[in-house]
């Protein structure tokens, strides 16, 4: 009797992904829940589903949006300690979208002046059922909440100056920008007169390129731009 070759069922790429962004969590020594990996996997399929029409990202592969986009984001979580954050210029919801999903009681603000990208993020708010995420579309520099923020974070927006001058006047006097930057930003320092207290090196599992997160408290940075 010949043998039969039972092949082994394969594991559909969802799984693949899952298991790839399990690991990074534990290696960047992060702990989330089954529920909020999940939840992460699914905004990642919406984005991916979005992105084949309308072009959020630069970023297509699923792996590679693991990586660059989810563990990315993730890096900063440890240095989140806020009751409410602005994500300025969030694009396709980044850092903002992972950050609402890890932390529920942060409420999370991410704005966008592309309407397009903005309507993607309302969708993946309803779709996800993100209840401490709230979506903004137009120029941040025209933006007038009815509150200020404890965090200003922005990813791949502008230069650190131009950053600080576009939100100065959404910032808590209590709180802080955070810039999330790739290699050492030394030049975009030189060029504001405001104070970073901290350039902390993240670690993003799975990437060799740097990432630097830079931390600049309202009170180093106000009165010198409110000067200029
Ligand atoms: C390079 S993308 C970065 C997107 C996202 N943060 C990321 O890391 O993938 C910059 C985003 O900033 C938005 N943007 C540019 N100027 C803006 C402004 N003045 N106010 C709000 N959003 C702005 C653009 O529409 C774009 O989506």
């Amino acid at each position: 009797m010949s043998a039969v070759l039972v092949s082994q069922p394969t594991r559909d790429g969802s799984d693949k992904l899952l298991e790839k962004l399990a690991q990074g969590i534990e290696q960047a020594g992060l702990a989330l829940s089954d529920s909020t990996l999940k939840k992460l996997m699914d905004y990642l399929a919406l984005l991916q589903k979005w992105n084949r029409v309308h072009n959020l990202t630069a970023v297509r592969d699923a792996e590679d949006m693991v990586t660059l986009h989810l563990l990315d984001s993730l890096s900063v979580l440890p240095h989140i300690n806020a009751n409410n954050l602005l994500d300025v210029g969030s694009g396709g919801g980044l850092p903002g979208i992972p950050l609402a999903i890890c932390l529920p009681d942060l409420q999370v603000t991410v704005i966008d002046s592309s309407q397009k990208k903005a309507s993607f993020m309302r969708q993946a708010k309803a779709e996800l059922n993100i209840t401490n995420l709230q979506v903004v579309s137009g120029r941040v520099e025209q933006y007038k909440p009815a509150h200020q923020f404890e965090i200003i974070i922005s990813r791949a927006f502008s230069e650190i100056s131009l950053f600080l001058n576009l939100t100065k006047h959404l910032l808590a006097e209590n709180g802080k920008w955070l810039a999330m930057k790739g290699m050492y930003p030394e030049e975009e320092l030189a060029k504001t007169q405001a104070k970073a207290t901290e350039i902390i090196p993240l670690v993003v599992p799975g990437l060799d390129a740097q990432r630097h997160l830079v931390v600049i408290p309202f009170n180093q940075a106000f009165h010198h731009i409110g000067a200029a």
